[in-house]
C-alpha cells in the first residue's frame, strides 16, 4: 500500500502540498512552517518530496513506504528537545542542498547515485546529535569520544547511526540498489558527512578555492570533472555549505536559527559551568555577544565559503551571497547599536 502523498498522514495536506509545489525548489522556503504544516514531521516531507521530484522510486526501484518507514527512524532519531541540532536541522539541509543542487551550473555534473548520496547524507547528516560540540564529549570522556578516539566523533556517530537504522525491518531503501553501487553510495555518504566536521573547514575551503582557481583555467565549465576525488570535494563543500547556510537565508528565517543555536551553546556552557569545566566559546549566556559573533562567523566562515561556492557556479549564486552580506551587515549594525546603547 501506498503511504498518504506527503509520506505522513496531517490535517495540512492541502496547505503543505501548495507549498511545496511552490516553493520546494526555492532558497528561504519557511523550513518551520513545513514542520508546523508536517506535524513535526519536516525531514520525512521534505525528503519524500524531493524523491518525488527526483523520481528517486523508479530511478533506484524504492518503495514509498520503504523510505517513509526508514525516514521515520531517522526522524525519530534526531533528539527534538535540541533547539537547534534537531530534524528541523536536517530537512534544511536538506532542501537547501535540492536547491544548490539545481544551480544551472552543475546540470550533467552529478550522476542520478551522486545526487541520492547527497540528498540521502543531508537527511542523516546531524542524526542523534546530543546538543553538544565534539570538544565538550572529549572533554568529559563521553562514551561516544572513546569509542571513536576523540576524531569527528559527533560525524562518525551521525553515520554509524544512519546505517545502523538501515538495516531494521523495511527500512532498507538501497536493498535495490546493485551492490557495487550500494558500496559506492555509502562510501560517498561517510565522505560527505565526516566533512561536515567543522574543523575540517578550512582544509575542505582551500581545496575549493584551488578548484575554482583551475576552473577558471580550463575555461570555466565543470562539466569534465572525472575523477572521484575531484567530484567529492564539490559534494562536500555543497553539503557544508547548506549546513552553514543559515546566515544566508532570509532574515526571518536566519534571526530563528541564531536564537536556537544561542541557546543550545548556552546550555552547553550552563553545563560546562556545573561540571568546573573551562565555558566554551560564546558558550555563555551571561558574556556572549550574540551579534557580534554572528559577524565574526560570517567574517571569518561563512562568507569566505559562499563567495567560493559562488565563483564555481558563477552566477546562480549570486542572490544567496547578498542575502549574507546584507545579514551580515544587518548583525553588524545592531552590534554597534548594541554597543552605543550599552555606553550611554
Ligand atoms: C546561526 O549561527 C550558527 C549556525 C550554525 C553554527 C554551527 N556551528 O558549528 C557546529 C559545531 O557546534 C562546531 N562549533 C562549536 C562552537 C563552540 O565553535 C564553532 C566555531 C564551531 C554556528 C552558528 O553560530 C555560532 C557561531 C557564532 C555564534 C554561534
Amino acid at each position: 500500500p501506498l503511504p498518504p502523498r506527503l509520506g505522513v498522514e496531517t490535517p495540512h495536506a492541502e496547505q503543505l502540498s501548495e507549498l511545496f509545489a511552490q516553493s520546494l525548489g526555492i532558497w528561504g522556503l519557511d523550513i518551520f512552517l513545513v514542520d508546523r504544516l508536517s506535524c513535526q514531521h519536516p525531514l520525512v516531507t521534505v525528503v519524500y518530496a524531493i524523491a518525488e521530484k527526483r523520481d528517486f522510486f523508479n530511478k533506484f526501484r524504492i518503495h514509498p513506504s520503504t523510505l517513509v518507514n526508514y525516514f521515520l527512524h531517522v526522524e525519530q532519531h534526531y533528539k527534538q528537545d535540541n533547539p537547534y541540532h534537531n530534524a528541523v536541522h536536517a530537512a534544511d539541509v536538506t532542501q537547501s542542498t535540492h536547491v544548490l543542487l539545481n544551480a544551472q551550473a552543475l546540470d550533467n555534473v552529478f550522476s542520478d547515485l551522486e545526487i541520492l548520496a547527497s540528498i540521502f547524507a543531508c537527511a542523516i547528516h546531524d542524526v542523534n546529535h546530543p546538543g553538544v560540540t565534539n570538544q565538550f564529549l572529549i572533554n568529559t570522556e563521553n562514551e561516544l569520544a572513546i569509542m571513536y578516539n576523540d576524531a569527528s566523533v559527533l560525524e562518525n556517530h551521525h553515520c554509524a547511526v544512519a546505517f545502523k537504522l538501515l538495516q531494521e525491518p523495511n527500512s532498507n531503501i538501497l536493498r535495490q540498489l546493485e551492490d557495487g553501487q550500494r558500496k559506492q553510495l555509502r562510501k560517498m555518504v561517510i565522505d560527505m558527512v565526516l566533512a561536515t566536521d567543522m574543523s575540517k573547514h578550512m582544509s575542505l575551503l582551500a581545496d575549493l578555492k584551488t578548484m575554482v582557481e583551475t576552473k577558471k583555467v580550463a575555461g570555466g565549465c565543470l562539466l569534465k570533472l572525472d575523477n572521484y576525488s575531484e567530484k567529492m570535494q564539490i559534494m562536500q563543500n555543497m553539503v557544508h555549505c547548506a549546513d552553514l547556510s543559515n546566515p544566508a537565508k532570509p532574515m526571518p528565517l536566519s534571526s530563528q536559527w541564531v536564537t536556537r543555536v544561542m541557546e543550545e551553546f548556552f546550555s552547553q556552557g550552563d553545563r560546562e559551568k556545573a561540571l568546573g569545566l573551562p565555558v566554551s566559546p560564546m558558550c555563555c549566556r551571561e558574556t556572549a555577544n550574540v551579534e557580534k559573533s554572528q559577524v565574526s562567523f560570517i567574517d571569518f566562515i561563512v562568507h569566505p565559503l559562499w563567495e567560493a561556492w559562488t565563483e564555481l557556479v558563477h552566477p546562480d549564486a549570486e542572490h544567496i551571497l547578498n542575502t549574507l552580506e546584507g545579514n551580515r551587515d544587518h548583525y553588524s549594525d545592531l552590534s554597534a547599536a548594541k554597543e552605543a546603547a550599552a555606553a550611554a
